[in-house]
């Protein structure tokens, strides 16, 4: 079952084409949306809530179809905005409770279901007091539990993790997380960091100028990206010639081998390479995965 799908969605501002005949399907789960800044995403939550309207091509949310069932879409879909859009001079409380009202519940259950999702997100006694002086940490905590607030099905989370120091970060992820295991809610998460949403999502789709580049499941995308970096004292040249005789695929980035990981035999062939040559092995890393290398191989495979 298809949590969402769009067919040539295209939509043209006057000076740029934000979505450019996307045609993807997303299933239940956690699912990443990667692009550099301006690549996307953001327009395209936008067309998926019903919000915007697309200018070519079609797309269904939940099985409803985006320019004619917005409101419908937006009762079953919850949204974490990018941008900063919290009313300062109110508490986390007074405002979840009021968004929880507008969609519906009446004032008691409102209370109550604000009071579990702002604990959910992890914001304690903190949550009487006036946003305006929440760190961004809790402020993105606040936009989550008002997107989580009336019970919905599926969320759309634009670039949680953005401005958050590295343990913000992994408390925001392993909470997204969790959204998706524990809650059963389908997530769609934006990040310009493809490594930082590898270790939370099922799936991921990567695009580019509006441009669909790869939709993978999370394995298949990892694999395909995996790489090992190889450092020695000296003898870095021998080295990669003994790999290439091998079959291995290796390129010299400085005092570096990057390798590409073929399987286990990669790492037994550079253990007995080293071993042979009777060089000294300063450094063997898990490739890490960068959007640039994904844009790099998908470009290079065009
Ligand atoms: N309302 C608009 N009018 C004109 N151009 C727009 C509008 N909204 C977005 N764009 C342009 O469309 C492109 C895609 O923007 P979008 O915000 O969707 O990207 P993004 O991937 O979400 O990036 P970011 O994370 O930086 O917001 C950009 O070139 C942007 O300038």
């Amino acid at each position: 079952m298809h949590i969402l799908a769009t067919e040539g969605l295209t939509k043209r501002f006057p000076t740029v084409t934000a979505v450019d005949q996307l045609s993807v399907t997303v299933g239940p789960g956690v699912t990443g949306l990667v692009g550099a800044n301006g690549a996307g995403k953001s327009t395209l939550i936008k067309i998926l809530l019903g919000l915007l309207p697309p200018t070519g091509g079609a797309a269904r949310v939940l099985d409803l179809d985006v320019t004619s069932q917005g409101a419908e879409i937006r009762r079953l879909v919850g949204y974490m905005p990018e941008h900063e859009c919290l009313p300062p001079d109110v508490s986390a409380t007074e405002l979840v409770v009021h968004l929880a009202q507008m969609s519906g519940l009446p004032r008691t259950a409102a209370r109550e279901r604000a009071a579990d999702v702002l604990r959910h997100v992890g914001l304690a006694e903190e949550r009487y007091r006036p946003i305006g002086g929440y760190s961004t940490g809790m402020k993105q905590r606040v936009k989550l539990a008002q997107a989580l607030v009336h019970d919905p099905r599926l969320i759309f989370l634009d670039e949680p993790t953005n401005g958050l120091d590295p343990r913000g970060r992994d408390e925001m992820l392993m909470l997204i997380k969790r959204i998706g295991t524990e809650f059963g809610i389908s997530v769609l998460v934006t990040s310009h960091l493809l490594g930082e949403l590898e270790r939370i999502c099922d799936h991921v789709i990567v695009i580019d100028a509006g441009r669909l580049l790869r939709s993978s499941a999370i394995g298949e995308f990892t694999q395909a990206t995996q790489t090992v970096t190889v450092e020695v004292d000296e003898g870095t040249e021998p080295l990669a010639a003994r790999l290439a005789e091998r079959g291995q695929t290796v390129s010299q980035q400085g005092r570096m081998l990057v390798v590409k990981v073929l399987g286990p035999e990669t790492y037994d062939m550079i253990r007995d390479a080293t071993a042979d040559l009777d060089l000294c092995l300063i450094r063997l890393e898990q490739g890490r995965h960068r959007i640039e290398d994904v844009f790099r191989e998908e470009v290079a495979g065009v």
